[in-house]
């Protein structure tokens, strides 16, 4: 599916009254190229007005995440979205603590902007796993899902989901901390300034 033909189905779909925002949901630990280039992709196809990155504070998986701590992967955040204007940081998962649900955050969200359409931004693994997202049947109501592929994920979902067209990037946050606990070069993976925080900062020396 090409990018011009989802850009038209949405316009039609739009309330064109309402601002148009996307919302990139992630532990971001760390934060990496394919985030920012899946966030900014997305917000240029749909001609988004704002793309805020949203760090979860505790990820809600059925399977627990191990993290860092989130003030770090919010500096991170800060550092790597700093030269790109559509781009900005959504912190009510954060200031809310606790796990963070999608369906409460939006809910939360859509009731305090009722003037904002949502664009929900999610990579391949995620929309394969959204049957088990907590009320996803609720969430679809207050969001637009928008899917972005991920190598070796599914596209097929029973989910209206709209997919954007970005080049496969087969890089992971996983991958990133493995690298540097192995001494590996991460270079041109993640932001400079974002690398150069994490080596002040030593952090994933030890998280293999
Ligand atoms: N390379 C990628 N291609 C497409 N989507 C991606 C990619 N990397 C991350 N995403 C998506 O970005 C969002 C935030 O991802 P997250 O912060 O968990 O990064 P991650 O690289 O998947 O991390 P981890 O390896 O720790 O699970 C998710 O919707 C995820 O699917
Ligand atoms: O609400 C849920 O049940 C749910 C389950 C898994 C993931 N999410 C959200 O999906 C986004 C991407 O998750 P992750 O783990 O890939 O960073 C992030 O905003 C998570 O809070 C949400």
């Amino acid at each position: 599916m090409s990018n011009v033909q989802t850009f038209v189905e949405v316009k039609e779909q739009r309330n064109s009254k309402k601002k148009q925002v996307g919302i990139l949901g992630g532990n971001f630990n760390p934060v990496h190229i394919a985030h920012l280039i899946m966030a900014d992709q997305v917000g240029r196809s749909l001609g988004l007005e704002k793309v805020y990155l949203m760090p979860s504070n505790e990820p809600p998986h059925v399977d627990p995440k191990e993290t860092i701590d989130v003030s770090d992967r919010l500096k991170m955040l800060e550092l790597a979205i700093a030269d790109n204007p559509l781009l900005d940081i959504e912190k009510s998962e954060i200031n809310r603590q606790g796990k963070s649900y999608t369906y409460e955050t939006m809910k939360i969200l859509t009731e305090k902007y009722p003037d904002t359409d949502f664009y929900f931004i999610l990579g391949g693994d995620m929309v394969e796993y959204l049957p088990k997202w907590y009320k996803v049947d609720e969430l679809m109501q207050l969001v637009q899902f928008v899917g972005v592929k991920r190598p070796n994920y599914p596209t097929e979902t029973s989910y209206p989901i709209i997919w954007i067209d970005v080049p496969d990037m087969n890089i992971s946050s996983t991958d990133l901390r493995k690298k540097i606990a192995q001494g590996c070069s991460v270079n041109y993976l993640l932001p400079e300034n974002v690398l150069h925080y994490i080596q002040e900062k030593g952090l994933y020396l030890d998280e293999i």
